[in-house]
C-alpha cells in the first residue's frame, strides 16, 4: 500500500504564493484534485512527484521525502500537462526512452507493453509529430507508465481527448485504482471528477479548501446560499410574492441588468417554488438563471465555509 503524506506543505515563486499550507493524505484508488485555474495543482503535483521541493513542509512516499529520493521516483509515474514532447521520436522511441532511464531490465519489452495499455500499438512508429493531442496524451500515460508504478499522477490529463479517448482513460485509471494503484488527477472540471474520482480533494487560491466524496462536495456546494438572476413580466409583484415566501432570504433589484437578483435560502426549495409563485401572482418568468453558479464562486464559498 502506497500513500502520499503532504504534510502542511508550501511553495512558493519569488512573493507568489503558489501551494500555501496544504496537509492531505492521498492513499490507493482514484483521487481527483479538483480546482479552478492557477489554484496551484500542477505546482502541488510536481512537489508529489519529487520535480519540485516543496518551500517549507514536507512530502512523503510513505514516509520518506521523495525529493531527491531516487527509490521513490522508481514508484511514481507522472503524466505531465504540458505538451512539449520529442516531436521527431516515434511513440515507441520515447516510451523507450523512459524505460532505459528507469533501468528496465527489457526496455524494448516495457516500452511496448506500456503503448499496449493505451491502444497504441498501431501507431507506435509513428513520429510524435503526426499525432493528435488525444495520441500524444496517451503516449505520455504509456511513458509513465512503463516502469509499473505504484503511484500515477496526471495533470488535467483529459484537456484535448475527444469522449471516446476520455472514457478509454477513465476505464484504464478506473482499473488502475482497483488494483490498489495509487491514483491522482487533477482536473478544474467537476462532472470530470465526478464521473471518476472516489475521493476529491479540492484546492483554491493555495489552499485546502474541501475534501470527501463526491457526494459531501457537491452537498456542500448545493447547502450553501444560491442567488438567481430572475426577470418577469412583472418584477414588482413577483418580488412581493417570493419575498413573503420562506424559500426566499432577500431580493434586490439591479438596475444595470433590469432583473431582480434573488437570494435562495436553497437550491431545491427555490427552483420547486418560484414557477407556482410566478403563476398564482400571475406573472409571467422570462429569465431564470443562476447569477453566481461559476465554479470560482463555488470555490469561494468552500473556502470561506
Ligand atoms: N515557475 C513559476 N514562477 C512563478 N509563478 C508560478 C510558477 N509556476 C506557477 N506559478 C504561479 O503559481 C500559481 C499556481 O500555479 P499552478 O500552475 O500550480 O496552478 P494550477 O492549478 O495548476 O493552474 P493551471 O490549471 O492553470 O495550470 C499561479 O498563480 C501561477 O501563476
Amino acid at each position: 500500500m502506497t500513500t502520499l503524506h503532504i504534510a502542511a506543505a508550501s511553495r512558493w515563486y519569488g512573493n507568489v504564493v503558489a501551494v500555501n499550507d496544504v496537509s492531505m493524505d492521498i492513499g490507493p484508488g482514484v483521487t481527483g484534485l479538483l480546482g479552478p485555474n492557477g489554484a496551484g495543482k500542477s505546482t502541488l503535483i510536481h512537489m508529489m512527484s519529487g520535480f519540485l521541493a516543496p518551500s517549507s513542509g514536507t512530502v512523503t512516499l510513505d514516509d520518506r521525502p521523495i525529493w531527491r529520493n531516487a527509490e521513490a521516483y522508481r514508484q511514481i509515474g507522472l503524466v505531465p500537462e504540458r505538451e512539449g514532447m520529442y516531436d521527431y521520436l516515434s511513440g515507441q522511441e520515447f516510451v523507450l526512452a523512459n524505460a532505459e532511464l528507469h533501468g528496465l531490465p527489457d526496455p524494448g519489452a516495457a516500452a511496448r507493453a506500456a503503448l499496449a495499455t493505451v491502444e497504441m500499438e498501431d501507431a507506435a512508429d509513428r513520429r510524435i509529430s503526426t499525432y493528435s493531442k488525444g495520441m500524444r496524451q496517451r503516449v505520455k500515460m504509456a511513458s509513465a507508465l512503463v516502469h509499473e508504478p505504484s503511484v500515477l499522477l496526471l495533470d488535467e490529463p483529459f484537456n484535448g481527448m475527444d469522449p471516446r479517448q476520455r472514457m478509454h482513460l477513465m476505464d484504464l485509471l478506473r482499473r488502475m485504482g482497483d488494483d490498489g494503484r495509487t491514483v491522482l488527477f487533477s482536473s478544474h472540471i467537476l462532472e470530470e471528477v465526478e464521473q471518476l474520482a472516489t475521493h476529491i480533494e479540492v484546492i483554491v487560491a493555495g489552499r485546502h479548501a474541501a475534501s470527501g466524496d463526491y457526494r459531501r462536495i457537491r452537498r456542500l456546494m448545493t447547502d450553501r446560499p444560491h442567488r438567481y438572476l430572475v426577470r418577469s413580466s412583472d418584477d414588482r409583484t413577483l418580488a412581493a410574492a417570493l419575498i413573503a415566501d420562506p424559500s426566499t432570504s432577500g431580493i434586490e433589484f439591479d438596475a444595470g441588468e433590469e432583473a431582480l437578483i434573488v437570494q435562495a435560502v436553497d437550491f431545491g426549495r427555490f427552483t420547486t417554488r418560484l414557477p407556482v409563485l410566478a403563476r398564482d401572482a400571475g406573472v409571467r418568468l422570462l429569465t431564470v438563471s443562476p447569477s453566481d453558479e461559476s465554479l470560482e464562486s463555488v470555490f469561494s464559498y468552500l473556502v470561506s465555509a
